[in-house]
């Protein structure tokens, strides 16, 4: 049994995520940061054969197992451990990202890439996904404001693809709204921050034991 907090962060690329769960690490110092596809040497090793801007051939199909098993791979061998000792687990995209971006996006289906998934990381989700909400062309213009980020296969994907992801993303709410908590993501870095941090101390307040 894990004690400890997963909390997962979703959205479209350039959505910020990384910048504000940066932020919110420096107040948890003791928590797990970590991201998918990659946190551990075999995840990232995946994650570079995914990324390459070279593998225009791979199938749809393909692309989806592959995030499937470096997502297994990272919980396994980080993630698990962290929370069976009671860590927080803050984790840069998980099991969403494959069913907007595959499921929806790629047109493979929901219902098909959640089934790969549970084979995947065997009924462990998060307690909490903060899903970071942004017009793509916003999230794809503040990528290309930075010239020090890596442009990779799926930065290459046209608006269209974004804009059904933030769809898809749209319809995991739906599916989802115990566990997915929207945030308004086109705002300034620290109005983004603060909310964020608003629902994780929310989510650890709730797992603290009232006496
Ligand atoms: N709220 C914000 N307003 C303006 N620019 C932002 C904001 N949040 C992040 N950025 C900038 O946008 C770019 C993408 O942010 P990043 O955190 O890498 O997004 P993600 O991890 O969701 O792809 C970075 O250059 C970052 O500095
Ligand atoms: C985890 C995951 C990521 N992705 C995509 C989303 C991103 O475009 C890319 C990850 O690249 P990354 O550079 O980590 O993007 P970001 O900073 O936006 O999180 O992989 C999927 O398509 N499916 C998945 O299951």
């Amino acid at each position: 049994m894990s004690s400890g907090t997963f909390i997962t962060f979703e959205g479209p690329d350039g959505a910020g995520k990384t910048t504000i769960i940066n932020m919110v690490a420096k107040q948890f110092s003791s928590a797990l940061i970590t991201r998918e596809p990659g946190g551990i040497e075999i995840a990232e090793q995946i994650r570079r054969v995914i990324l390459d801007k070279g593998n225009t051939a791979m199938d749809p199909r393909t692309e989806a197992l592959l995030y499937a098993a470096a997502r297994r791979q990272h919980l396994i061998e980080k993630v698990k451990p962290a929370l069976e000792e009671g860590k927080v687990v803050l984790c840069d995209r998980f099991v969403d990202s494959s069913l907007a971006y595959q499921g929806y996006a790629r047109g493979l289906g929901m219902d098909e890439v959640l089934k790969i998934n549970q084979f995947a990381i065997e009924d462990l989700m998060p307690e909490l996904t903060i899903y970071f909400d942004i017009d793509p062309e916003l999230g794809l213009k503040r990528i290309k404001k930075n010239d020090g980020r890596e442009i990779n296969r799926l930065d290459l994907e046209d608006l269209e693809f974004h804009q059904k992801v933030r769809e898809g993303y749209h319809l995991l709410m739906e599916r989802f709204p115990n566990r997915i908590v929207r945030i308004d993501a086109s705002g300034t870095v620290n109005e983004v921050f603060q909310r964020t941090l608003q629902l994780v101390e929310g989510q650890l307040a709730e797992k603290r034991p009232s006496n």
